[in-house]
């Protein structure tokens, strides 16, 4: 019972409006606020501000006040005994109040209250659906308060907390860990929260090693030492080991301070038997930028204090090394530190600035402090394994795990030089003797690869139109269709494309396959498909793809989105009963039929794979040749 009721707390507010009249002002007044959110505060009406000791039970709670009334200056020192955590709407400085003490007084029945002062007569805050404080930029007008801010308050709820978590995208927000801190967190996670080390160690490790991939492509960075220490750090390391080997990374590990328990030791024989060598001290070079392109520093994490003792002293001093013969090279390798730089105070960094300088950091559960003096380009957050009550608790604001990522990018993406981005693309050989003879039959193989591959909307081509006027236009649009003649896909008869189509029938299509380092462009002349086949297709459609067709005009000017929406409900409406929505006079497909194709593969160094099908008369038979076009 005790859990239950605790999870259905609202979060409670206290309004008060000035001096002996009524909170009964604001009871009125908050009407305005949407009623799904009144439903889920807990409002007290309080009256006479001389007698706090008749507030109704406030322990336990935390408060949010709300004063009101254009003449009152008091909100602003309820604010500043609530500290920090108080958000303002705005007010005049005042002291002489003579409510002060009862004020004060007030505030001290409250659990970690926030004041919310707003001092715009007999108005209510106005809400507002993001994480900007309240009424900061806009002093003296109409006061906002964030959302998430009042969502936070409803606490020990799981799901508002996860809320709030995903409301803190900001990178300013969010917070860092003291070395206690991150030890008691630790001390929680396997104690009453029921995780085991190995379950920790084994989500670290992954999401060093996707934080790794997100970045640093095997194509290019291929070759990756660990040098793991004696406690939990070195053994996330050597869970992220075992990952890269899986992720095609050739990974190498030293280990020189080997732990005897079986957690370790089964994790070593698990490297051992993807057969990933483990290097002693003495193999390795002077210089590690010869023989590995990434190092990944899981020597020692939020446990480290003091000096490094021996061999670590000397391990960093090569990873310092390393950093400082890399400014002087074109290129380099890079330096990955798990949760903690090794040898940086855990808190204040890298306070004599002799120590390693990693290019990516990836902070584990919540960045602990001296992350904030990491300046390396990439910071990541892993460990996607944090219950809501330690983000209570902690009063942690950490970033949302895009989809189903076991890592998210912290701050700034680095500046990108466009024109260095640059892939070198590793694929399968692409011989004229191995393909299709017919191009349809070529595509399909490829295309089945890309459904195979997983690849989002494989279906998906540009198509590009040329009107009269010789003006070419490109835009993406959904493959709905191949047979032997050609692609299908529909449209709006009154389009832009439709309108250039009529014009001129030569059109083509781009498909392109990322993660397959696949495009195939197809160029022909287009018609449209039969009356009956357009049919099929309008029906073969959600039924709200159906409606929004008949509504959209595409290509003319709407007046706002409001428009479209209405006429959406109306028709949703019209419609309720009728089985069949009939098929628009203007929506219909058209059909490709090609006379050229290109398929291309991305290669190594550039030499990229190129075989375009043309059609030729033999015989009075067409047959497609097949030619290798310079990459
Ligand atoms: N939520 C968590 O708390 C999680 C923690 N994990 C990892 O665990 C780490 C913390 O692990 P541990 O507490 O085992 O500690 P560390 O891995 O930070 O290091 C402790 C080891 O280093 C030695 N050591 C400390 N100072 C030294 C010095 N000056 N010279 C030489 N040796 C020194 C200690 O004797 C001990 O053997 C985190 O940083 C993180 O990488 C992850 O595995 C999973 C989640
Ligand atoms: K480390």
């Amino acid at each position: 019972m005790g859990k239950e009721a605790e999870k259905v707390r609202k979060p409670r507010f206290l309004c008060l409006h000035g001096f002996r009249t009524s909170g009964e002002i604001l009871k009125k007044q908050i009407h305005k606020w949407p009623e799904s959110v009144v439903q889920k505060l807990d409002l007290v009406f309080q009256t006479d501000l001389t007698r706090p000791k008749a507030n109704p039970t406030l322990k336990g709670s935390s408060i949010l006040l709300i004063t009101s009334g254009s003449s009152s200056t008091r909100g602003q020192y309820y604010r500043r005994a609530a500290g920090a955590a108080s958000q303002r709407c705005g007010s005049n400085e005042g002291e002489t109040d003579f409510l002060k003490p009862y004020g004060l007084e007030l505030l001290e029945s409250c659990v970690d209250p926030v004041v919310i002062n707003h001092p715009k007569g007999h108005t209510i805050p106005r809400l507002e659906n993001n994480t900007r404080k309240g009424g900061e930029s806009e002093k003296g007008s109409t006061c906002a308060i964030s959302l998430p801010r009042i969502r936070s308050f409803a606490s020990n709820s799981s799901v508002e907390a996860t809320r709030v978590m995903q409301s803190m995208t900001s990178p300013v927000s969010i917070s860092y860990l003291t070395q206690r801190e991150a030890a008691e967190i630790d001390e929680i996670l396997m104690g009453p929260l029921g995780f085991s080390v190995n379950q920790l160690m084994e989500l670290a490790g992954l999401s060093v090693a996707t934080s790794i991939a997100e970045v640093y492509k095997p194509s290019e960075f291929n070759r990756v030492l660990a040098i793991c220490g004696p406690g939990n750090n070195g053994g996330d390391g050597l869970v992220a080991v075992r990952h890269l080997h899986h992720f095609g990374y050739k990974p190498f590990v030293c280990y020189p301070k080997r732990t005897a328990k079986p957690l370790y030791t089964g994790l070593v024989t698990q490297l051992e038997s993807l057969a990933v060598p483990l290097l002693t001290v003495g193999d390795l070079p002077s210089d590690l930028s010869k023989d590995f392109d990434i190092l990944v520093d899981a020597m020692f994490g939020f446990s480290f204090h003091g000096a490094p003792r021996p061999p670590f002293d000397d391990l960093i001093q090569k990873l310092v090394y390393l950093h400082e013969c890399n400014q002087t090279r074109q290129k380099s390798s890079v330096i990955v530190s798990v949760d903690i730089p090794s040898g940086w105070n855990v808190e204040e960094g890298d306070v004599a600035g002799e120590g390693i300088k990693p290019d990516m950091l990836v902070s584990l559960t919540a960045p602990k402090l001296c992350a904030k003096k990491f300046s390396g380009p990439h910071h990541f957050l892993g460990g996607r394994f944090v219950p809501p009550s330690i983000v209570e608790k902690y009063k942690l604001h950490l970033p949302p795990y895009p989809g189903t990522s076991m890592c998210v990018r912290i701050g700034k993406p680095p500046q990108i030089d466009i024109s260095a981005l640059r892939e070198n693309y590793i694929s399968p050989e692409f011989l004229e003797e191995q393909v299709e003879a017919n191009p349809i039959d070529q595509f399909r193989k490829w295309f089945d690869d890309a459904v195979a591959a997983g690849l989002k909307e494989p279906n998906a081509m540009c198509l590009s139109t040329v009107g009269q006027d010789g003006k070419p236009s490109s835009r993406m649009v959904l493959l709905k269709g191949i047979d032997k003649d050609g692609f299908v896909w529909c449209t709006n008869y009154e389009s832009r494309k439709a309108h250039q189509l009529s014009e001129n029938p030569g059109a083509s299509l781009l498909f392109y396959w990322d993660g397959l380092n696949r495009q195939v462009r197809v160029e022909g002349s287009v018609q449209k498909v039969s009356d009956k086949e357009s049919e099929q297709y309008f029906h073969s459609r959600p039924r709200g793809s159906q409606i929004g067709a008949i509504i959209s005009k595409q290509s003319t000017i709407v007046p706002g989105r409001h428009v479209l929406y209405q006429q959406f409900k109306e028709l949703e409406e019209k419609f309720s009963d009728v089985n069949l929505i009939p098929k628009p006079k203007s929506w219909g497909g058209y059909k490709l039929k090609p006379d050229l194709f290109e398929f291309w593969q991305g290669q190594q160094s550039r030499l990229h794979d190129r075989l375009q099908y043309t059609p030729q008369e033999i015989n009075g038979r067409q047959v497609w040749t097949i030619v290798r076009l310079a990459p």
